[in-house]
């Protein structure tokens, strides 16, 4: 008799895959309907990421079945997949830094277009979707953002019919976010499927239609995110509501990082220069840096951290002192710890162990004359790692096999333990689960009431507006006056990230 039901796109029977020491997948069942927008919900290291690489083909699973359109498939590799119909976009990029954005495209359809019909297709698909991506741009000039939108593209010039998309919009601004979802409404019209991890339950109530919620490897609950409330979908994922933020505490203290009449030159031909940025950030204060990806945010963040030393002397002052020219050690032993945007390459060494990884930014177990105390590296990273709730496979578990989110928080973990006395953070949450980025904000507000001084880079307004004291806002390179956030608005700070700042002389606060 035939069925009611159209064939199902993808089906997933009793998928099973394991890691030493981890079941990252035990089991699992899933069902996709053409055309559907279906959530894939969990906390750090629940095993999405795992579960989406063994449908594209990345991953080879140990035990299970998977049906594409009601056939069984083995999908060996991502090029089957693509084949067959299925395009991923990754939570970690995978693009060749030396070369551009469209030879980058071309390598992956294996040269079935000339580079120039590629970068041309780019183009199109690119501004038909809204998404702002110049082809010829070499890919080390991108920000994260940036990537992100390639590799988007990328994924949309397969004409796939599932698309699986690993936290699309972790560093998109709201607008871009609402273009995307535009995007996705309109292909899962056309009647191609969608897998959507997200942590944001927001963006999951607004745009999927099916949500699977996974739990240490195994589905632990299927719903409607439509109509599940927040509350519920973080009970089902986290097993309770995240908890609020401790209450802001008023007076703040001395100027600790201080920048004034800091200009750059591009660092590269597609960097951003930099033009007369100042800013204070006194101690026990939490102030963000709002603004869109490739707006000078990463130029500024590596003169502030030192990996860069090219700002003018006396542009940066740490409690008073010229540290324009000193480096990242130099800038730790004073108290300043950076933890950098892109976690695999600067923050993490990826093929170290996790313990090993600590010492890139923490000498507390370097003995005199250099001598390392395994012992005492290890327990620090054991602590860590039970503190803030990292799941590895132990304290010598290479940085790559953890969970993004996993990765993130042991190294932003790393740095607010370093107990800095100024803390400067890029996306403290990015790809954070709700329980764990209610954790780290907790933490970054603990180090302000110690008198830490905090600057936070965040394209998530919501996140700057729920942890700062007070907001700058870049643009071109150039940075807003200062804003308190109990006076801004989301319109306000939307408008002054295109640049509009100086049109409301009279407004600024100090
Ligand atoms: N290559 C690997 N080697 C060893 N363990 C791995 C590897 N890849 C993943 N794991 C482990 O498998 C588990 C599931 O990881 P996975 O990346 O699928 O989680 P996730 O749900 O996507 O998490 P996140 O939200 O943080 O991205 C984790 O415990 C992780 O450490």
């Amino acid at each position: 008799m035939p069925t009611m039901t159209p064939t199902p796109r993808l089906q997933l029977h009793q998928i099973t895959k394991r890691y030493p020491g981890v079941l990252a997948n035990d089991a699992v069942s899933l069902q996709v309907a053409p055309g559907s927008i279906h959530a894939v919900l969990g906390e750090n290291g629940a095993g999405k990421s795992t579960l989406m690489k063994i449908i594209y083909g990345v991953v080879a699973p140990d035990d299970g079945v998977m049906l594409f359109n009601g056939r069984p498939v083995h999908v060996r590799d991502p090029q089957q997949a693509r084949a067959l119909g299925i395009s991923m976009v990754f939570q970690h990029f995978s693009l060749f830094e030396t070369l551009s954005v469209a030879e980058n495209v071309w390598l992956g359809l294996q040269g079935a277009l000339s580079l120039r019909e590629v970068a041309e297709s780019i183009a199109v698909k690119a501004s038909e979707y809204g998404l702002d991506v110049d082809p010829h741009r070499p890919v080390h000039s991108l920000s994260v953002g940036e990537r992100q939108r390639v590799e988007i593209v990328r994924a949309l010039l397969t004409q796939p019919q599932l698309l699986i998309l690993d936290e699309p919009t972790s560093v998109l601004t709201p607008q871009a976010v609402q273009r995307l979802f535009g995007v996705l409404r309109q292909l899962a019209s056309e009647g191609c499927s969608i897998l959507y991890i997200s942590h944001k339950l927001d963006e999951i109530r607004a745009l999927c239609d099916a949500c699977t919620v996974m739990r240490g490897g195994r589905v632990s609950g299927v719903c409607d995110p439509r109509q599940t409330s927040h509350a519920e979908l973080s009970r089902l994922m986290i097993g309770s509501e995240p908890p609020a933020l401790p209450p802001h505490r008023a007076a703040s203290g001395d100027v600790m990082l201080e920048v004034r009449g800091l200009t750059l030159e591009r660092p590269s031909p597609y960097g951003t220069a930099l033009r007369d940025v100042a800013l204070q950030v006194r101690a026990g204060e939490i102030v963000g840096i709002a603004g869109v990806s490739g707006n000078g945010q990463s130029e500024l963040l590596e003169v502030l951290s030192g990996e860069s030393t090219a700002a003018p002397a006396g542009s940066i002052r740490l409690r008073g002192e010229d540290i324009a020219r000193c480096g990242p050690v130099a800038r730790r032993r004073r108290g300043l710890h950076t933890a950098p945007e892109e976690r695999l390459g600067r923050a993490a060494v990826p093929s170290l162990g996790l313990a090993h990884n600590l010492l890139l930014t923490r000498r507390d177990a370097v003995r005199r004359g250099g001598w390392l105390d395994l012992k005492a590296l290890r327990a620090q990273a054991a602590a860590l790692i039970e503190r803030y709730g990292v799941k590895a496979a132990g304290v010598d578990a290479p940085a790559q096999s953890l969970s993004g989110g996993n990765l993130q928080k042991f190294i932003v973990g790393r740095e607010i333990e370093a107990r800095p006395s100024v803390f400067i953070v890029a996306q403290p949450t990015w790809g954070v689960d709700v329980g764990a980025a209610a954790q780290i904000r907790a933490q970054i507000v603990a180090l302000r009431e110690a008198g830490c001084a905090v600057l936070v880079f965040s394209e998530e307004l919501d996140e700057l507006f729920e942890l700062c004291d007070r907001l700058y806002v870049m643009a071109q390179g150039r940075l807003s006056p200062s804003l308190p956030v109990a006076q801004a608005t989301v319109e306000q700070v939307g408008a002054w990230m295109a640049g509009l700042w100086a049109q409301e002389a009279g407004h600024v606060a100090a």
